[in-house]
């Protein structure tokens, strides 16, 4: 059952001048752990916080468990919202954590037994009585997410709360994170400007750039069918290559890479290009191979079947740590990042002639956009 759906949401500010949120559909199931990604500015804590009742929308509706709750409240809406800036008290990790309670006047006898739970949950439970100032992010969030949990909302916001964590805490906490969120039947939003975290932990992505969303799909589908050339490069940087498309054969298009490049055949479901039209073919680059000039396809044991090969040459080539990353010249001067594995065996220099194979099954294609350049512009 889907848990919260906008319909059509829109909010400005200023009299209308600022368009944070543009007609925004969505809908998140219930139990998903969804992570909302995209530019510094592009509506994220806007949309979070009209599903949280924080604001409301300028036009539009939000419903949660099938409610239209546009105009209510937010402490009626279930949810719970862990904000950036841990709004955490001077007084003990457990009156912390059972703050809400001890407002709304619930027994002791309930608010301990809510407080023990919540505090198990996370992990705080031996550490009740400390007093959280001068404790780290990790724990601090910890704290909210017990904090939220005890208030029984079963809808958990957050707002970038790994963000100002060191990567490596963020890194062992997010697998936790995902198993607290999962154990207690929640379902979860987090705004986060880490992609390699919603990429690992997520049920679901969404991406939204000027107020708008753009695509929302799992992990994988995401990263494998981007529905724009600016979400692909947002999710793990692509390749692009600009050409026309020279043959139509059903849903297979043949592309001519600009001022004599190779030729591609690119198969698109979805989108129907016209012969002559101009297009851009986009590829990863780990889905890019490397062959020597004098590579011996058929002694391989790998079968290349159906893969496309052109000239090239390595003009640049260096290690990140986990992988090796070469940049190739094709013959028409348009350049390919090709990345492989740090045990990737060959170990071409800068100047080696080679050939670089991509398999048809990889390119997606695309409409040539109005700016291409704003269109790979991530920010
Ligand atoms: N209260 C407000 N009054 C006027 N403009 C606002 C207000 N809140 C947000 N905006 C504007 O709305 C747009 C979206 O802001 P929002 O904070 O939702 O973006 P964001 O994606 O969360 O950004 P970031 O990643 O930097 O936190 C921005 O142009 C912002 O300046």
């Amino acid at each position: 059952m889907p848990d919260i759906v906008l319909e059509k949401v829109r909010k400005t500010f200023d009299h209308g001048k600022v368009v944070a949120v543009s007609d925004v559909d969505l809908v998140i199931h219930e139990g998903d752990f969804v992570f909302l990604l995209g530019p510094s500015g592009c509506g994220k804590t806007t949309l979070l916080r009209t599903i949280s009742g924080l604001i409301q929308p300028t036009i539009g509706n939000v419903l949660i468990d099938g409610q239209d709750v546009t105009l209510a409240p937010p402490q009626t809406r279930g949810i719970a919202f862990v904000f950036q800036n841990f709004n955490i008290f001077p007084i003990s990790v457990f009156d912390n954590c059972t703050y809400a309670l001890n407002v709304q006047g619930f027994s002791r006898e309930y608010i301990i037994q809510q407080g023990e739970k919540a505090l198990r949950v996370v992990g705080l439970e031996e550490r009740g009585d400390e007093i959280p100032i001068g404790w780290g992010n990790g724990d601090l969030q910890r704290l909210g997410i017990a904090r939220a949990i005890c208030s029984g909302a079963k809808i958990l916001i957050m707002d970038e709360p790994l963000g100002s964590l060191d990567p490596k805490i963020g890194a062992e906490f997010r697998w936790e994170l995902r198993n607290i969120i999962k154990d207690q039947h929640l379902t979860a939003i987090q705004v986060t400007h880490n992609q390699e975290e919603a990429m690992a932990i997520g049920d679901n992505i969404i991406i939204m750039r000027d107020g708008k969303l753009l695509q929302q799909d799992t992990p994988e589908r995401l990263y494998k069918f981007p529905s724009s050339i600016f979400v692909g490069n947002f999710l793990g940087g692509l390749n692009i290559l600009e050409g026309y498309v020279s043959h139509i054969e059903g849903n297979n298009y043949s592309v001519k890479v600009r001022l004599g490049g190779p030729k591609y055949i690119v198969f698109s479901k979805n989108t129907q290009f016209r012969l002559d039209e101009n297009v851009v073919i986009a590829s990863r680059p780990e889905d890019i191979y490397l062959f020597s000039e004098d590579y011996d396809y058929k002694a391989s044991q790998a079968n290349w079947e159906g893969i496309f090969l052109a000239d090239a040459v390595i003009i640049e080539k260096y290690l990140t740590g986990k992988e090796r990353r070469f940049i190739v010249e094709l013959d028409n001067s348009d350049t390919l990042d090709v990345a492989k594995p740090e045990v990737f065996k060959y170990d071409f220099e800068i100047g080696d002639e080679v050939k670089v194979g991509i398999f048809g099954e990889d390119l997606r294609i695309f409409k040539y956009p109005k700016n291409l350049q704003k269109e790979m512009d991530l920010q």
